[in-house]
């Protein structure tokens, strides 16, 4: 059988210390060249039980502002909860080859759902080393369960559990935005489709890779999402661009890591910026990593928030339907 996914070629005997060579980057992006040593970056770190709303509105405002990034604390959701989705999804990935292609994503379907390994659309015709799941978890009329793994049995419920604990914390973070920028605080989540907003879980499984300095795992992007909250495990992995320069984020056990994504820049007409990052891989140990994207429906229509917008703020994005802004992004063609 051919190798394709990441995870079957890592577990090679034959690698000896090498990779192929697609997975080595050029030296504008590997990491040991490219990655500021020794210094962890810390992002601003956001007390969400801060009973001062205006203050944590300011906080929330200026890192979405100034960051892209910042990272949540005391936000609710167990950290028994956090343990228990990142032992399903582990164990998911530890089955037999087989059993987890039985949810591959079909070739040629044309949604993004399913177990896969992405084949970078970059010029060079790099790849990552990594493997992924995706499945939609919220709203439940998006649910296609076939793409959820069976095995783990326990995976369904606390997947299912992990995402209505998350609604409270996403509408709050929402919320917050809407008001940093003077707005009520439901627009923000208005201009994404309200309650159609659609929660897609990626998990991404980073297998020890024999030559981390040469290799990525994600390579760089903006996230396409409005917001990202993202679960990773202990080794440290997440890069972010920041004066020319890629730094790793520091690690802060159970705090939930938000991204501002390309939606939530729109909308916010440039107020808030989605943040460019990257993932590094480690020679021994797996990384895991849970983004919960929050996207609009895809037939739903994003563009600057009409109310911040005026002769003296021009809005300076196209209005357009998601599926759309998805299309040129991934074909690399101007919004
Ligand atoms: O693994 C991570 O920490 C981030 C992954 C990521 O950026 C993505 O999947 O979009
Ligand atoms: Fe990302």
């Amino acid at each position: 059988m051919e190798v394709e996914r990441v995870q079957e070629i890592a577990s090679l005997s034959n690698l000896k210390g090498t990779i192929p060579s697609e997975f080595i980057r050029l030296e504008n992006e590997q990491p040991a060249i490219t990655t500021k040593l020794g210094v962890l970056l810390e992002v601003p770190v956001i007390d969400l039980s801060n009973p001062d709303r205006q203050s944590l509105v300011a906080s929330v405002a200026e890192a979405s502002k100034n960051w892209g990034i910042f990272q949540v604390v005391n936000h609710g959701i167990t950290n028994e909860l956090i343990a228990e989705l990142q032992k399903v999804g582990r164990e998911f990935f530890e089955l037999p080859q087989k059993e987890k292609e039985v949810i591959a994503k079909p070739i040629g379907y044309n949604g993004v759902e399913g177990y896969g390994t992405k084949l970078q659309k970059e010029v060079e015709g790099k790849k990552g080393w990594v493997d992924h799941l995706f499945h939609k978890v919220w709203p439940p009329s998006a649910i296609n369960y076939h793409f959820w793994p069976k095995n783990p049995p326990s995976y369904r419920e606390v997947n299912e559990q992990y995402a209505q604990s998350l609604i409270p914390v996403a509408d709050n973070l929402l919320g917050l935005l809407s008001s940093g920028l003077g707005l009520e605080d439901g627009d923000i989540k208005q201009g994404l489709g309200g309650e159609d907003l659609v929660y897609m879980l990626k998990i991404n499984y980073y297998p020890p890779c024999p030559c981390p300095e040469l290799a990525l795992g994600v390579a760089p992007h903006t996230d396409m999402s409005s917001i990202t909250i993202l679960v990773p495990n202990e080794v440290q992995g997440l890069q972010v661009f920041k004066d020319d320069v890629w730094y790793d984020v520091a690690y802060i056990p159970n705090a939930l890591i938000i991204h501002i994504g390309d939606q939530v820049e729109v909308l916010s007409n440039g107020k808030y910026k989605s943040v460019f990052h990257r993932t590094t891989v480690n020679k021994d140990k797996t990384r895991m990593s849970w983004p919960m994207f929050l996207e609009p429906p895809t037939e739903f229509e994003v563009g600057p928030i009409p109310k911040l917008i005026s002769e003296d703020n021009p809005p300076k994005y196209k209005t357009k339907k998601f599926k759309d802004y998805v299309y040129c992004k991934l074909n690399k063609l101007p919004q």
